[in-house]
């Protein structure tokens, strides 16, 4: 997502110091390790110093030594510490050289208490803490090296990374009084377990940025804590760079890090998923389904502010989150705009919800009976958390390309709201927020509000092309670090979550199984009653019954297994994260669950299907299990007729001619046959409509018969017994209803079939046959007419010729003699004037019925198209029927 360029030419980073930047944790004063088992990283004030962006000490050195030059009382004495609510520092700290030391220019209004033990296990614990402010100094972009004159770098970073102002090259070069943010390190000493923290860096190092500024928030939404990371600074100035493979951005480090909090933590199971939205020209896309436009913004007490409808998907392996990223990236509005060739045209805010619950033997959801009941006051409820990942498009200047131009204003619009709110949050209490003013702010209320921890990274250029939009984001980085947030833990102590959902799903599931296994056993001790021969029907007809209900409770058997797997392979533990990490990946789609935003399944394509498939193998085979019984019957009913007129009859003969004419075994072995079919097509990969067409095939099912309303009514209770879950009895009825529409559709279309049949016997068919031919032979007649004037127009060109001959001879004879009337000369005459004449005629003729035969033939175009239309319409409708 964000992160720093590689240091320029005029960026040489101290060699020493780099190594130890990306390897030491106490670098920038911001903690790598975890501490103790809270888990609440400990912070270290170290600074030894990240590599400066500046070229030589002597920069570095010159905003360092001019703070100390010009402050030494300052220095010396620093003045205490006196926060109020009022205190405004909107303003850089501009004074001519008289500096304010970092711990007077950073007010102390960062405080962090952390009123609990964050123990995971813990109750809900609080965070009362500033945003946490980074700003970075992306290296020249190769534009900006081209400048005239050379690139000026304009910001310089103090040495222990907490202030920036002006180089002395460019305040002497501009003429401009030293500037100075202060970005100090604020660490609440009397405060074990953490620290807020502001700082200013350079370059590309993704990994000092993410340990700096993000590392920590990510621990925390672990721990049950909100998180908000989002990126500020005008286009181009590095927001969403991504570093590449060997430097990977903050994105994948944080699922990164999400993945191995899951490792290391065997005390806790977890269900993660995630969102992935874009505000553009300000209307909310879900960019995982992109077809989802211009979505609500609602609020309410249990959820706060959120978005909906919202796609959320179930996540279980880091790839399977960058998979979706990029997905998503794919979807988002970026365009080549004047400033940058990729530049995002909308916000984003990628959203992971972690869900996470203690996994002692009490809350495991063994068995049922074992579980605390949920709701009570005693369970343990599951932690949810949010942590969003916001990429905010930049600011820009006017672009030349109007859509730009029309993006940017929406984009600078948000921002500008942005700005207003973050000043009123930080004015006295009580100021109306604007967070309505846009979609941004309205999103964003619940973090700057209260309930997250936040953390921004501001981003600007290091060239004097852009010193004004740079300090445009330093006075933003200023205000908003005095933003204090409250993050507390989330205790969800009803199945709201999905992972007690899950959870309890998997025990009822398990009670079910351990059901259908005794119903098994009592199935397979039944054995025959040894009864009278005569009664040998009856007992063929409850063995078969038997035999089918172990066939139906196996498929329920082995539905019920599956289901318990695929949601067992939803929770993630630290033991099922690092079997996976062996194991090879679950293709996406079969795993993967959609979920709305609270948390109801969406989607069970394929189980339902499969499911489905079952239910209507059942019912079918149990059709032809009565029609055989009604068969044996209506024999059984005729011998026993003549038995009843005096005939003899043997009815262990009856009997066996019954068994030969329905040889029950072959009917079984079908039914098998059918049944392994079935689940042979519903587990070969990527199974699909192909497999239900075949499936459809096989189960003989059409389109619409009077029995399938007989098929339908013992479905329906069918369902009753193998949908015990709320989800499954739902999407089975809602299939069912989907069919019974594709039956309506089957209908409506063999009545337009008929209309079809019937317009082609209609005299309005007729008429436009008729009318077709009746343009044919016109244009027939019309082409036969301008063939008639060309004949006539060649032969009078001939005569013409014949006569110029002519005059030409006796011109050669008599050259004086004027040409009388009747003489040769003036008959050439007349006969030109005519044969200009009737040229006239002609081409005015020709053009008149050009014109006509081209109306003509796009009126046959016109109408032939109708008429092919009509026919593929009826051939494929003749399809659909038959
Ligand atoms: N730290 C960095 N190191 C190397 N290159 C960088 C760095 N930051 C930004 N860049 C490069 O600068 C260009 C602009 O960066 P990026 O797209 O991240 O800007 P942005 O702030 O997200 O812009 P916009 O708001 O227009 O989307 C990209 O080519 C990017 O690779």
């Amino acid at each position: 997502m964000y992160s720093i360029r590689p240091a320029s030419r005029l960026q040489q980073p101290k060699p020493a110091s780099a190594t130890s930047a990306s390897s030491s944790p106490t670098i920038t004063g911001i903690p790598t390790s975890t501490a103790g088992s809270t888990g609440i990283p400990t912070s270290t004030a170290g600074s030894t110093g990240i590599p400066s962006s500046i070229p030589g000490a002597g920069s570095i050195g010159s905003i360092a030594n001019g703070i100390r030059r010009g402050i030494p009382s300052a220095i010396s004495t620093p003045k205490p510490v006196q926060p109020s609510p009022s205190e405004k520092q909107d303003q850089p700290n501009i004074s001519n050289g008289n500096l304010a030391p970092p711990s007077v220019v950073n007010a102390p209004t960062s405080s962090l208490d952390i009123s609990r033990p964050a123990s995971p296990n813990a109750p809900p614990t609080s965070k009362t803490e500033n945003v946490t402010v980074s700003v970075r100094i992306r290296p020249f972009s190769s534009s900006e090296l081209k400048v005239a004159g050379g690139p000026t770098d304009v910001w310089d970073i103090s040495d222990d990374e907490t202030r920036i102002g002006y180089t002395d090259d460019y305040a002497v070069s501009a003429r401009r009084p030293p500037v100075e943010y202060a970005f100090g390190k604020q660490i609440k000493r009397t405060v074990v377990k953490a620290s807020s923290q502001h700082h200013a860096l350079t370059g590309s190092d993704n990994e000092l940025l993410y340990n700096s500024s993000v590392k920590n928030l990510v621990q925390s939404a672990m721990e049950g804590y909100n998180g908000t990371v989002f990126a500020y600074g005008q286009t181009s100035s590095g927001k969403t760079y991504s570093g590449n493979e060997t430097q990977p951005g903050i994105t994948p480090r944080a699922v990164d890090d999400i993945f191995k909090y899951i490792r290391e933590n065997s005390d806790r199971e977890f269900l993660l998923r995630v969102s992935y939205l874009e505000i553009y020209n300000e209307s909310i896309r879900d960019l995982l389904s992109p077809e989802a436009i211009d979505l609500r913004i609602h609020e309410d007490r249990r959820r706060g502010v959120y978005v909906s409808p919202l796609k959320e998907e179930i996540v279980t392996t880091p790839s399977q989150v960058m998979r979706i990223i990029e997905r998503g990236d794919y979807q988002r509005h970026v365009s080549s705009t004047d400033f940058n060739a990729h530049s995002s045209r909308s916000h984003s805010i990628f959203q992971i919800v972690i869900e996470s619950r203690d996994r002692s033997p009490g809350n495991s959801g063994g068995s049922p009976t074992s579980r605390k009941p949920l709701g009570s006051k005693s369970a343990t409820g599951v932690r949810v958390s949010q942590l969003n990942l916001i990429d905010l498009a930049g600011s820009e200047k006017a672009a030349s390309n109007e859509e730009r131009r029309k993006e940017g204003a929406f984009i600078n619009k948000s921002l500008l709201t942005l700005g207003t709110v973050i000043s009123k949050l930080t004015e006295e209490k009580g100021a109306h927020i604007p967070y309505r003013d846009s979609k941004l702010t309205r999103i964003l209320q619940s973090s700057l509000n209260g309930n997250a921890r936040v953390s921004v990274i501001c981003t600007i250029s290091p060239s004097h092309l852009n010193v004004e939009e740079s300090h445009n984001t330093l006075k933003f980085a200023s205000r908003v670090k005095k933003v204090v947030t409250k993050a507390q833990t989330n205790q969800v102590m009803d199945d709201k979550a999905l992972l007690e959902k899950y959870r309890r799903e998997i025990s009822e599931l398990k009670a079910q199984l351990m059901l259908t296994a005794s119903g098994e056993s009592s199935v397979s001790g039944g054995t025959t009653n040894g009864k009278h021969a005569e009664l040998s029907t009856l007992l063929e007809k409850e063995r078969m019954k038997h035999e089918e209900e172990m066939v139906e409770m196996n498929m329920v058997r082995n539905a019920l297994k599956e289901r318990i797997d695929h949601l067992t392979k939803l929770i993630l533990t630290s033991q099922s994260i690092n079997t996976k990490a062996a194991a090879p990946e679950v293709p996406a789609g079969r795993n993967t669950v959609e979920t709305s935003a609270d948390g109801t399944v969406l989607e069970f394509p394929k189980e339902l299907e499969s499911r489905l498939a079952h239910k209507d193998a059942i019912m079918k085979q149990m059709q032809l299990d009565l029609e055989v019984q009604q068969e044996k019957m209506a024999l059984m009913k005729a011998a026993l007729e003549k038995t009843a007129k005096g005939e003899t009859v043997d009815i262990e003969k009856t009997l066996a001619k019954v068994e030969q004419g329905l040889p029950r075994e072959k009917l079984l072995s079908e039914k098998r046959a059918s049944i392994a079919n079935i689940y042979s097509l519903e587990q070969a990969d990527g199974a699909n409509s192909a497999d239900l067409a075949a499936l459809e095939a096989l189960q003989g099912r059409g389109a619409s018969s009077p029995s399938d309303s007989r098929d339908d009514a013992k479905g329906d209770e069918d369902d009753e017994d193998l949908a015990d879950t709320p989800w499954n009895r739902e999407e089975l009825m809602s299939l069912r209803q989907a069919k019974r529409e594709l039956e309506i559709i089957v209908i409506e279309q063999e009545k337009k079939l008929e209309d079809m049949v019937a317009f082609e016997d209609s005299d309005e068919f007729r008429d436009l046959v008729l009318e077709l031919q009746e343009h044919r032979e016109k244009i027939t007649a019309m082409e036969e007419e301008r063939e008639g004037y060309r004949a006539t127009i060649t032969d009078l060109r001939s005569t013409i010729r014949k006569l110029e001959l002519r005059q030409s001879t006796s011109a050669q004879t008599d050259s004086t003699t004027p040409p009388t009337v009747g003489s040769t000369p003036h008959n050439l005459a007349i006969a030109a004037a005519k044969i200009k004449e009737l040229e006239i005629f002609a081409q005015k003729e020709r053009r008149l019925r050009t014109d006509e035969q081209s109306r003509n033939m796009a009126r046959i175009a016109a109408l032939e198209a109708e008429l092919t239309m009509m026919k593929a319409e009826m051939s494929v409708r003749n399809l659909a029927y038959s």
